[in-house]
């Protein structure tokens, strides 16, 4: 039995290349796919956002002397490649998925409408939001939060490259240890890196929880969704 009806899921783009070292990794993105497939069958209307860092990230970009706003939306775009193949991944996995992208490119993905997006997830149909929020200087992240408060999901899960937030960055400290939940504010106020501040606050602000899970642990977001305990809560 699942413990939502609603959920918006945030896919780590850079897990999409595996063990390869940029781009999509076929195993892995059929791996995904099929994750996500197991809840939809539960009857959890799910809604996508992936990330963009297997392929470019606009703060690298800029790093490197590109003006910072035209590396974020090739960055933003890099997004829109990565919805393009999971949906593509979804339909050749027999499910059925629409993209809407935050930038006009009509002749790709259709733009993002609100109670369009309603009316597919009410369908059955798996949405996948393409382009982030469509403005620079934002992540992939912050669009999941903003996403997920307009389409009322009942819960944000990250599934990320770690198996939920630490004390500190545990790919950089092995000492860190892990929050079993953790509320916004200390996220916040500690700083804690896995998500972006500007994610955290639009949730805080609108009481819609996050979870923090790891996308390579097989069957971890079947678990989330039955609301066992995996990973880490974020909460009011
Ligand atoms: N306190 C922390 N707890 C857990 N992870 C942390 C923490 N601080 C930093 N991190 C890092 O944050 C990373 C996850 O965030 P990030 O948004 O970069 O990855 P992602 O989910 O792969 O995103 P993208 O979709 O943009 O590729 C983890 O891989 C981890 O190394
Ligand atoms: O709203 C947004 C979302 C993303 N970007 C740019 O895209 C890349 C990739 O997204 P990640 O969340 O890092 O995977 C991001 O680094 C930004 O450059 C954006 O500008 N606005």
């Amino acid at each position: 039995m699942p413990a939502y009806k609603r959920i918006l899921l945030k896919l780590s783009g850079e897990a999409l290349m595996g063990d390869d070292a940029y781009g999509i990794n076929r195993a892995t993105i059929v791996r995904m796919v099929q994750e996500v497939r197991e809840v939809t069958q539960m009857g959890v209307e799910v809604a996508v956002v992936i990330g963009g860092g297997n392929i470019f990230r606009g703060v690298a970009g800029g790093s490197v002397g590109m003006d910072r706003a035209t590396a974020d939306y090739m960055g933003m775009l890099a997004t829109v490649m990565n919805s393009l193949a999971l949906a593509d991944t979804m339909r050749q996995e027999g499910m059925t998925a629409r993209v809407m992208s935050a930038i006009a490119i009509e002749q790709v993905v259709e733009p993002y409408v609100r109670p369009k997006a309603l009316q597919y997830l009410e369908e059955g149909k798996v949405v996948v939001f393409a382009a982030g929020t469509g403005n620079p200087f934002f992540t992939t992240d912050t669009a999941a939060a903003l996403r997920g408060a307009e389409i009322g999901a009942e819960i944000v899960l990250k599934a990320t490259k770690v198996d939920g937030v630490y004390t500190a960055d545990p790919k950089k400290n092995p000492d860190a240890t892990r929050y079993q939940s953790i509320s916004f504010d200390e996220a916040i106020s500690k700083n804690l890196q896995v998500m972006d501040g500007a994610a955290f606050a639009l949730c805080r602000d609108q009481k819609l929880p996050i979870k923090v899970f790891s996308i390579f642990k097989s069957g971890a977001l079947k678990r989330v969704v039955q609301g066992e305990d995996e990973g880490t809560l974020v909460h009011v």
